[in-house]
């Protein structure tokens, strides 16, 4: 373990600090270069933007290049630590945007007092960029700014906690329930947690069929209910008229468990209470609500995933979010609409449906993949992701009317 922290300690010192750096796409080498880079030359395109905004994706960086950005108010499962000390992870967004779906992206921290503040801190800088993904930052705080951010912005802002997690969750529930023979809408849900993707993850499977009543979600002061007068707006959507009141109570006969709270909050114990053949996202991260090992050694019929690489079943919103931009800014839609999310929401899905390519498996280290309980979603490094999500988002955005510009031509064909 010591080891792996001092790994993780060097990856990110060593060659250089960091993970990211910015390269020239055009050649600056002579005078002649110069004067076309810079003065004079730059005046052209400066001119033909102020004439027309649109022309800053003709000449300008804007169209691939994403902003990641957070108050670092929730980073991981470890808490509000900070604007700084998100910025490892806001690094590790950009290398994700980078090295899966050849987003540029650059990692912005916010510091600000109050919400309105980080508002218009982003709300002032958005038009800089293709998109803005929202990352790392807590609930509440996290909904109204995403909602204002939407209203003011003219490009697709998505908060990546919040329906990233949702999409890949969704994909990745839905598969694992068709393997262990269940229904969304019969299937009764725990979800351990109430923030950002607690609420989001609900929405989206009641969307994709999940009863609202068959929820129970829990926050640090245990379960979600009527007679409490301490929720907010967001929660009362999930409060449930029960006497239950402890994480105990709730799990007893569930078919699904899912954690976006904390480690270790899942003893072997509550998961013996579970229905037959239940399905656990243990989501948090680093370290998820129980540890794959331990929820195997205290039942051999559920279907377990986690936010790590280092398990099968990765349930991470990588799965979802370089894709999601990829496709909204190819056909250059100025929302993430509904329509978009359950397009990725199928596009994943199917994936993990077809036979996994050579390159995948060497990749992820194993000698064979088929779809069942140990693979229930594709692989991260599967480049197939990129092709069937970013072309399914691209399609459902041309037709829901965001997209400001029409699908390019033979668009991530195989
Ligand atoms: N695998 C993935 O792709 C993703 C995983 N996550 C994980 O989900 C977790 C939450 O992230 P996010 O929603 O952004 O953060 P938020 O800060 O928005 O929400 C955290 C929630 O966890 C609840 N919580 C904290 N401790 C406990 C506890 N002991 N019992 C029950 N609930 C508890 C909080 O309760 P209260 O409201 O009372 O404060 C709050 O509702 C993190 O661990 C994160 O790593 C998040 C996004 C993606
Ligand atoms: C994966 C992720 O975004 C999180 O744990 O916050
Ligand atoms: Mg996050």
């Amino acid at each position: 373990m010591t080891d792996f922290r001092q790994q993780a300690l060097d990856y990110h010192e060593y060659p250089t600090p960091g993970k990211i750096s910015v390269e020239l796409t055009t050649p600056a080498e002579t005078s002649k270069d110069l004067a076309l880079a810079y003065s004079p030359g730059v005046a052209e395109p400066v001119r033909e933007i102020a004439q027309d905004p649109d022309n800053a994706y003709r000449y300008t960086a804007k169209g691939n290049m994403v902003a990641v950005i957070s108050n670092g108010t929730a980073i991981l499962g470890l808490g509000n630590l900070g604007p700084l000390a998100s910025k490892p992870v806001m690094e590790g967004k950009a290398l994700l945007f980078k090295r899966f779906a050849g987003l540029d992206s650059i990692d912005i921290e916010v510091s600000h007092r109050t919400t309105q503040d980080f508002i218009n801190t982003v709300a002032n800088i958005a038009d800089t960029f293709g998109g803005i993904n929202l990352e790392d930052i807590k609930a509440p705080e996290c909904f109204e700014i995403e909602q204002a951010l939407i209203e003011r912005c003219n490009v697709p802002v998505f908060h990546d906690d919040q329906h990233g997690t949702a999409i890949v969750t969704a994909a990745g529930m839905l598969n694992a329930l068709e393997i262990q023979g269940k229904k969304l809408a019969d299937s009764r849900i725990v979800c351990l947690g109430a923030g950002a993707a607690a609420i989001a993850c609900m929405e989206l499977l009641i969307k994709c069929g999940a009863q609202r009543e068959h929820i129970y979600m829990l926050d640090s002061k245990g379960v979600i209910h009527t007679r409490r007068d301490d929720l907010n707006e967001y929660k009362q959507l999930f409060a449930n008229n029960t006497d239950k009141r402890t994480l105990k109570d709730v799990i007893d006969g569930a078919d699904i468990f899912v954690g976006v709270s904390g480690p270790d909050l899942l003893s072997p114990e509550e998961l013996k209470l579970m229905a037959p053949n239940p399905v656990i996202f243990a989501c948090s991260n680093p370290d998820p609500e129980i540890k794959p090992e331990v929820a195997m050694a205290a039942r051999d019929d559920l279907i377990m995933g986690t936010g790590r690489s280092d398990y099968p079943n990765q349930v991470n919103n990588v799965l979802c979010f370089p894709f999601m931009f990829r496709g909204a800014l190819d056909v250059r839609a100025t929302a993430i609409n509904d329509e978009m999310k359950v397009a990725a929401v199928e596009a994943i899905r199917q994936l993990a449906k077809e036979e996994v390519p050579e390159s995948v498996l060497k990749g992820a280290g194993e000698k064979s993949l088929t779809f069942g309980r140990d693979y229930i979603i594709p692989k991260p490094i599967d480049p197939r992701l990129c092709q069937r999500v970013a072309r399914a988002v691209a399609e459902a955005a041309v037709k829901s009317g965001v997209a400001k510009i029409d699908m390019p031509d033979n668009y991530m064909m195989d």
